[in-house]
């Protein structure tokens, strides 16, 4: 589904992720895992067209996306929840939602949607109509997941979605990409926490310096040394 080969993309010339090449399989979840300023992040705003690589392609569904710009990366069908959140805080938790929805026409298909997020995350039917900066940390988090599926995404980014969230809403927000992935969306998602991300996703890579060390299924990698002894301290 898709396919990012030998990218190279930096800041201002510089160079801060070297020749990545990952891949997401219909309906698979896959994390990239590495320390804070591996350049996770760098290769997930590559993928969603806010950065253009400096060498390298990223390809979706067998058309190359690297060279369009994000919003019609949007309308392809990739959507990303961003680092921080950044959900419209003076905006009802409902008018949020709607923003999402901006790539489809159809008034009932986004009703249908909301519907659909109300069911998955019944806090936000019951804060539908309060600000989304009233909410709480993981509240908006869930926010901001829910606005990315409206727009129907086949494909969903998600940038450290576990950063700066209390350790019982970490839990929740790692289940909830289980839900999501019920659904038959695929998934790649850049996470700091290690040992999480391992137990829930299919394969995962792990990002070092701008460079993939290692890669293959979660569980197999939770079990490996380089796991252990890098990122779990034992
Ligand atoms: N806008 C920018 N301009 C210049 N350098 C940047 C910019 N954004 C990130 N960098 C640098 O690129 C490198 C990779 O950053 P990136 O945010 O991709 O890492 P990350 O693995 O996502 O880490 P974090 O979890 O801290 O966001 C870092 O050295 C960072 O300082």
């Amino acid at each position: 589904m898709l396919r990012v080969k030998n990218l190279t993309v930096g800041y201002n010339s510089v160079p801060v992720v070297f020749d990545v090449s990952i891949e997401v399989k219909e309906g698979e979840f896959v994390a990239i895992i590495g320390s804070n300023g591996a350049g996770k992040s760098t290769i997930l705003k590559t993928i969603a067209g806010l950065l253009k690589p400096m060498s390298g392609e990223i390809e979706f569904l067998g058309k190359k996306i690297h060279t369009l710009p994000a919003h019609e990366i949007v309308k392809l069908g990739i959507a990303m929840v961003p680092e921080g959140r950044h959900v419209f805080g003076k905006m009802s938790v409902l008018d949020n939602l709607l923003m999402g929805a901006y790539t489809i026409k159809d008034k009932e298909r986004i009703k249908q949607n909301i519907e659909k997020m109300f069911e998955i995350f019944p806090i936000l039917k019951e804060r539908q109509n309060q600000k989304a900066e009233t909410l709480s940390g993981g509240e908006q988090q869930m926010l901001a997941i829910a606005r990315a599926l409206m727009a129907e995404p086949k494909l969903l980014l998600v940038d450290e979605m576990s950063l700066g969230l209390m350790p019982l809403m970490v839990e929740k927000v790692f289940d909830i990409m289980i839900k999501v992935k019920s659904t038959g969306i695929s998934i790649l998602m850049v996470e700091q926490r290690v040992q999480e991300s391992l137990e829930i996703a299919d394969r995962a890579y792990v990002l070092q310096t701008g460079r993939i060390v290692a890669e293959g299924e979660a569980r197999k990698l939770l079990e490996s040394d380089l796991i252990k002894r890098a990122y779990l301290g034992m």
